[in-house]
């Protein structure tokens, strides 16, 4: 009984770290964001391994050498895993531009799906040749795989499509790297956000397996990511988060609640950034990835200004997180009703 009424007079710090990060008038300052940029080695810990491995396949997927990559943990969050930006410009320019003109098309559902059925919509947003801004603002939400049921939060073979084989590919080279090669990505939420979009407090718990890690790339506009614990009472950590960041959630961290409550003007734009690219001369073996060799020409066609602008444009005033996670347990192979 004593316990009940302690748990009731909590005081909910997330939604106050929430509202301060939030507020345009004041202006949050930024001095307690953590910053992998800058010297925060009270709070973050250079956990990078020494290791030689290579993946081939990592160029391929827009990735760097990962002998190039720099991981950090979080002191007060184990589990909590941050990898600054891995990307290639290429890479960049290839996953926004797949967010945008590819995974948003029917079968994967859409937030705008109440509203409007559209098979095609970035499509429909260049239809009549310029762009339909409102239209493009509209769109929220994607989910590709087993598509997260937002009101019964559960997953279920009906509401199941293909998962995309590049992002799977993807995710298991991160998966490889940190030690995780029974990673299996089945589910993701694409989110999207403008300058003043926000995403509340919760938690991540309706994947059958919650052991497995959960994976979130983030491309364009930067944010504040909040992360507490297993409840709101525990006072939130605030992270910047860059564009080609990537934040994993595993072990106490998988759990844990996390916001967005503020997206902010990106100081640097790595999309831009292309530098001479050598043609590759990896074969790599894929996994998941049926024709490799498409994904060659993918990569590279966005080296051209004039088909990268539409993406471009868009970019420049958002912020799109592929938020991916593994639902099944490692020997199962559906979900049985
Ligand atoms: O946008 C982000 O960084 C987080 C998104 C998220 O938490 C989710 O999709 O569950
Ligand atoms: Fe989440």
């Amino acid at each position: 009984m004593e316990e009940n009424t302690n748990v009731l007079f909590l005081e909910d710090k997330f939604m106050k770290t929430f509202k301060y990060y939030k507020s345009n008038k004041p202006k949050p300052s930024l001095d307690n964001v953590i910053q992998l940029e800058k010297c925060f080695t009270d709070k973050i810990t250079d956990v990078t391994p020494e290791s030689d491995i290579e993946d081939t396949r990592a160029e391929l997927l827009g990735l760097k050498s990962l002998k190039e990559w720099k991981i950090f943990s979080l002191n007060r969050h184990p589990g909590l895993l941050l990898i600054r930006n891995p990307f290639t410009a290429l890479g960049q320019r290839y996953w926004i531009r797949k967010c945008l003109e590819e995974y948003p098309r029917k079968p994967n559902k859409l937030n705008i799906d109440i509203e409007m059925n559209l098979q095609d919509w970035w499509e429909e947003c260049f239809r009549n040749g310029q762009c339909e801004r409102l239209l493009q603002k509209k769109l929220r939400w994607t989910t590709l795989g087993y598509h997260h049921n937002w009101d019964t939060k559960v997953y279920t073979e009906q509401n199941r499509s293909p998962f995309p084989e590049d992002l799977a590919e993807l995710s298991d080279i991160l998966a490889k790297y940190l030690g995780c090669s029974s990673f299996r990505a089945e589910a993701a939420i694409v989110n999207y956000y403008h300058m003043n979009s926000t995403l509340s407090a919760h938690t991540d718990h309706s994947e059958i397996n919650l052991e497995a890690p959960l994976f979130s790339y983030s491309f364009g506009q930067s944010a504040i990511f909040l992360l507490g614990g297993k409840d709101k009472s525990v006072e939130p950590s605030a992270i910047l988060i860059n564009s080609g960041d990537i934040v994993v959630m595993s072990k106490e961290a998988r759990l844990s609640y996390h916001a967005v409550p503020k997206i902010l003007p990106a100081t640097e734009t790595p999309w831009d950034d292309l530098g001479i690219a050598k043609e590759s001369s990896k074969n790599p073996s894929f996994k998941y990835i049926s024709k490799s060799g498409e994904m060659k020409s993918m990569m590279r066609k966005n080296e051209d200004n004039k088909e990268w602008e539409r993406f471009k444009n868009y970019i420049q005033e958002s912020r799109i997180n592929m938020n991916v996670r593994q639902v099944l347990k490692e020997k199962q192979d559906c979900i049985s009703m």
